[in-house]
């Protein structure tokens, strides 16, 4: 019997890194799962492969999140294929490595777009559906979202937004009556394609020594949060963040 055995999750950023590994682990533990990515070549082709192991459990549907009407159709799709919506994971994100000086205002506008409006949209497209039966919406922050990095101050802004709308979200739906718990997951340094695009492979190495653990943390290790966090097995569990750090930001 599987985790997520009869629940149907739509995963933002799903055709890449932390959303890719997630939209895999959770169809291994019995979802059935939307892919939504605006890489759309990119998602079709991740859906076909995991369509040979899991059938007709995974689908793909081209969204841009920070567009309302193809959020509308998202949810449309994804209820007149798999009937409910009881998980939402926003992955999708977008990361902007300059400080103040070097950065530009349409790169804040762009990182808020994206990593705050994107998931704000989500949630209140999936909570009119949620709202009727519960559900359960993790939002993919960030350690940057913890603590301010200096060298990437559109992005920490972003996440740092997105930790408190998360919490905003959790007790308004809690206090509803909705039985809908949302929650952020905060990773460290991970290697997926957008940390190899902020750092060569030297520089990803280094991370390690910023680390207490001492080493860089696995997808593995953020989607077990995710599918922890998506199931039954966390019912008690709302308007939390956890740290997937290695310790980073327990302290020096
Ligand atoms: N890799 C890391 O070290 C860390 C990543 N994160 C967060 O995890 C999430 C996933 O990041 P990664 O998997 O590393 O990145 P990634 O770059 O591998 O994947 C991001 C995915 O989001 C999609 N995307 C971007 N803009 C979109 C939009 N407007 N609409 C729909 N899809 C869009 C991309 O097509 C891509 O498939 C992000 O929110 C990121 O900020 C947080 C902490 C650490
Ligand atoms: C820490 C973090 O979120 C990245 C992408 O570096």
């Amino acid at each position: 019997m599987g985790r997520l055995d009869s629940k149907v999750a739509i995963i933002t950023g799903g055709a890449s890194g932390l959303g890719k590994h997630a939209v895999s682990m959770m169809l291994a533990e019995g979802a059935k799962v939307v892919i939504a990515d605006l890489n759309d070549d990119l998602g079709r082709k991740v859906c076909d492969e995991l369509s040979r192991q899991f059938q007709d459990k995974v689908h793909f549907v081209k969204l841009d999140v920070t567009d309302e009407r193809m959020w509308q159709q998202t949810i449309d799709e994804t209820i007149s294929k798999f009937d409910q919506i009881d998980i939402l994971v926003n992955s999708a994100g977008i990361s902007i490595s300059k400080n103040i000086e070097a950065m530009s205002l349409e790169d804040l506008r762009k990182s808020l777009a994206i990593n705050v409006e994107g998931p704000y949209l989500g949630m209140k497209a999936v909570i009119e559906v949620m709202k009727s039966h519960g559900g359960s919406i993790i939002n993919i922050g960030s350690m940057a979202g913890v603590v301010g990095l200096s060298q990437a101050m559109p992005y920490s802004t972003s996440k740092g937004a997105l930790r408190l709308m998360t919490k905003s979200v959790a007790v308004y739906c809690a206090k509803q009556g909705y039985n809908i718990r949302v929650n952020t997951v905060n990773p460290a340094y991970i290697r997926t394609p957008m940390l190899e695009g902020v750092y060569n492979d030297e520089q990803i190495e280094g991370l390690k020594t910023l680390i207490p653990l001492g080493k860089l943390g696995t997808m593995a290790d953020v989607s077990q949060a995710i599918v922890y966090l998506s199931s039954d097995e966390s019912s008690f569990i709302t308007g939390v963040d956890i740290n997937i750090d290695g310790g980073v930001n327990a302290g020096k």
